[in-house]
């Protein structure tokens, strides 16, 4: 059988085949639609031919919408034999960023989840109408290959109020369901197992500090393997500084850029969410450049990066006093997988916290799992590549399995 797995964006679709057979998960094939209805839009599928040989190409492709693009992938997929037909999959796993409080799970999509994903729009304006798009499509493609959502909210709705909960006026919250909800959470979720397997416990005996490190970033605070606290909030700009967006921030400097300097919601939106993060810090938002502004001397680049590992620490400290006792650090996401610097440096001088790294071993770790920590370290530390498309896949199957 084989299981789709697309996570629409609004400029990119990036999807994976896999082909599924007593428990075991193959990549059939994987790739982009990149620059979706811009000028250099583009389709990269790598996959794997019949002797088993790899394979790559992009095509320049016009593609103005998610209908074209979702096409596109599929005829890609059938033309270089990682599809056979349309009756060959057995369901369509897809991203959804927002789930508000209606998700805890994945879900078999019908027209009511349909209804409530739209209804979630406000909240995540920049993801959730084009995973809704993408869903929408895949339906009208695929009749009866049964669709499901899988939500980055739902592994954290098993937070307390407590820690989702904003201090302001309860109505906000009762008749407007203004809280935090939390992000990632496939991600937070799928390297929590990895990490449980690796320390040889159930994940449900398990207590770890997840940081998913990659464009977006957020930090979580698992308790008995589950999410008890998570530094995204209502959207996906609380918390850690990310490539472009600024993380934590006083809300009073948003009174002050209206009445000061004559901003209104357009322009700090866009300003908090795309200008700010590594970009507004010095310019760049891709973390191997910042590194290569900063060897080269860039002030601004060096300010950067001491900005995101100190707001990294304060994250761990928090969540080490959230949870009392630690048994794991997690990095993963592209900077969290790779990035030996930002481990050394969020890490650095947490003796006092039972966290010491192996500087070696954290030098070496790239792109694989890694227990990074020092022999006298009492909380492992580790690197955990993650795979949001593999595990939304298995939850896609999961869910059917359950229906
Ligand atoms: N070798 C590396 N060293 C440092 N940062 C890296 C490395 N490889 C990727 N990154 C960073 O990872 C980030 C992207 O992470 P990724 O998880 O791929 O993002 P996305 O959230 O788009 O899935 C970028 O900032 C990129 O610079
Ligand atoms: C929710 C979120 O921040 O997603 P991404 O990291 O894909 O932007
Ligand atoms: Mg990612």
């Amino acid at each position: 059988m084989k299981i789709l797995v697309l996570n629409s964006g609004s400029s990119s679709i990036k999807f994976r085949l896999f082909s599924v057979s007593d428990g075991d998960w193959q990549v059939a094939a994987s790739g982009a639609v990149t620059r979706l209805g811009e000028e250099g839009a583009s389709v990269r599928l790598s996959w794997s031919d019949a002797s088993g040989e790899a394979r790559a190409r992009e095509e320049a492709a016009e593609i103005g919408s998610h209908h074209a693009g979702i096409e596109r992938i599929v005829a890609s997929l059938q033309d270089t034999g990682a599809l056979g037909g349309i009756d060959e999959l057995g369901a369509v796993g897809h991203r959804v960023v927002h789930g508000g409080e209606a998700f805890h799970a994945p879900t078999l999509v019908d027209d009511d989840v349909i209804a409530a994903i739209r209804q979630m729009i406000p909240l995540a304006p920049l993801h959730n109408p084009a995973n809704l798009d993408g869903i929408l499509v895949a339906r009208e493609l695929f009749p009866g290959v049964p669709q499901v959502a899988v939500f980055d909210t739902a592994f954290h709705q098993t937070m307390p109020r407590t820690a989702y909960r904003y201090a302001i006026p309860g109505y906000l919250y009762r008749e407007h369901h203004v809280r935090r909800y939390g992000f990632h959470g496939t991600s937070h979720h799928y390297v929590a197992k990895a990490a449980a397997r690796r320390l040889g416990k159930p994940l449900s005996q398990c207590n770890l500090i997840t940081l998913h490190l990659g464009n977006g970033a957020s930090a979580t605070a698992i308790r008995d393997g589950a999410s008890v606290d998570t530094s995204m909030g209502m959207t996906p700009l609380e918390g850690l500084v990310m490539g472009s967006r600024c993380g934590d921030i006083d809300p009073a400097v948003h009174f002050y850029l209206c009445r000061h300097l004559g901003f209104d919601n357009d322009t700090l939106d866009d300003l908090l969410n795309r200008q700010s993060g590594l970009v507004g810090l010095c310019g760049v938002n891709d973390m191997r450049e910042v590194h290569r502004l900063a060897e080269a001397g860039n002030e601004d680049a060096e300010l950067a990066l001491g900005v995101t590992c100190h707001r990294l620490r304060k994250y761990i400290g928090a969540y080490a006093a959230v949870l009392g006792h630690v048994d794991a650090l997690v990095f993963t996401g592209g900077i969290g997988e790779n990035d030996a610097e930002v481990r050394r440096c969020a890490c650095a001088d947490l003796t006092q916290l039972g966290i010491a790294l192996d500087a070696e071993a954290n030098a070496r770790a790239q792109g694989s799992l890694e227990v990074i920590s020092s022999a006298d370290s009492r909380v492992a530390v580790l690197v955990v590549p993650t795979d949001e498309e593999l595990e939304i896949g298995r939850q896609a199957l999961e869910a059917i399995d359950r229906s």
